[in-house]
């Protein structure tokens, strides 16, 4: 395995949507071997929990636990301080709850490394707008106004004042995000659609390679591997459309 294909691969969260551990774990051993990170959200977290997430741990893969808190600042305190204590790699909040909550989930995790110095510090992100909102939804239904760049960019910046590592957007909008937090902010892009592959619920989508193209610190790929008929091959796929990009 080269360097670049690591690097790349590393690059590539792979989302374990999945209603139990058994079937992600499935998906798991047919990508074994390849370097990517694993990310658990609510639908695999609620049913199968932390065990599973050391499971993950305890195989090698670094971890992004997606569990998007948005809560009062006290209980998004106690939530990060609980995730960090699992030893993930990455997680993250809404942007939505306000400088208050992004800092009080800053403090968790600060907490946490401080009672155990065994722990690493996660990378901690915010979602400014999720890749199924569409402008319409934005300005129709969620009742903010103006474009969905301004709206992502607001909140990017809110993120970064507050401290935190990066956002959680469209591919689409890095570019803008880096011109404004700087290139070292962190971008983790979904709504990932390699050519011909099924949009479904996303609306802000782009392919692996304009991902990169656009600057994505981080891919975020569910369906179009876990729904494949052969997981491993478009996986593979889609790193080397990474590399090549
Ligand atoms: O935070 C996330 O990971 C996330 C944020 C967002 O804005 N959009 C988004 O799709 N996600 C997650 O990224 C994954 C995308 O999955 P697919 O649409 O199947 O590729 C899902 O696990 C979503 O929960």
């Amino acid at each position: 395995m080269n360097q670049a294909y690591k690097e790349m691969a590393g690059r590539l969260i792979v989302a374990l949507d999945y209603p139990d551990a058994t079937q992600a774990l499935g998906l798991v051993e047919q990508l074994q071997g390849i370097p990517c990170y694993m990310k658990v959200g609510m639908q695999l977290f609620y049913a199968a929990g932390p065990d599973f997430v050391r499971e993950l741990k305890d195989r090698g893969y670094s971890v992004f636990l997606d569990l998007k808190m948005h809560d009062i600042p006290n209980t998004v305190k106690g939530g990060a301080e609980s995730i960090t204590r699992l030893g993930v790699d990455m997680f993250n909040v809404h942007a939505a709850g306000g400088t208050q909550m992004l800092q009080a989930a800053y403090e968790g995790m600060t907490a946490a490394l401080v009672s155990d110095d065994t722990l690493s510090k996660p990378i901690i992100i915010a979602v400014t707008q999720l890749t199924s909102t569409s402008q319409t939804v934005l300005n129709e239904q969620i009742g903010i106004e103006g474009t969905i760049q301004d709206a992502v960019v607001k909140y990017a910046k809110l993120t970064a004042s507050a401290g935190l590592n990066g956002v959680v957007a469209s591919a689409q909008e890095v570019p803008l995000i880096s011109k404004t937090c700087g290139k070292e902010f962190i971008t983790v892009t979904p709504g990932i659609r390699p050519a011909g592959s099924a949009i479904g619920d996303q609306s802000r989508v782009l392919t692996p390679g304009e991902a990169i193209q656009q600057g994505s610190h981080y891919i975020v790929v569910g369906r179009p591997i876990t729904a494949a008929n052969n997981p491993r091959e478009a996986a593979e796929q889609i790193i080397k459309e990474m590399m090549e990009a």
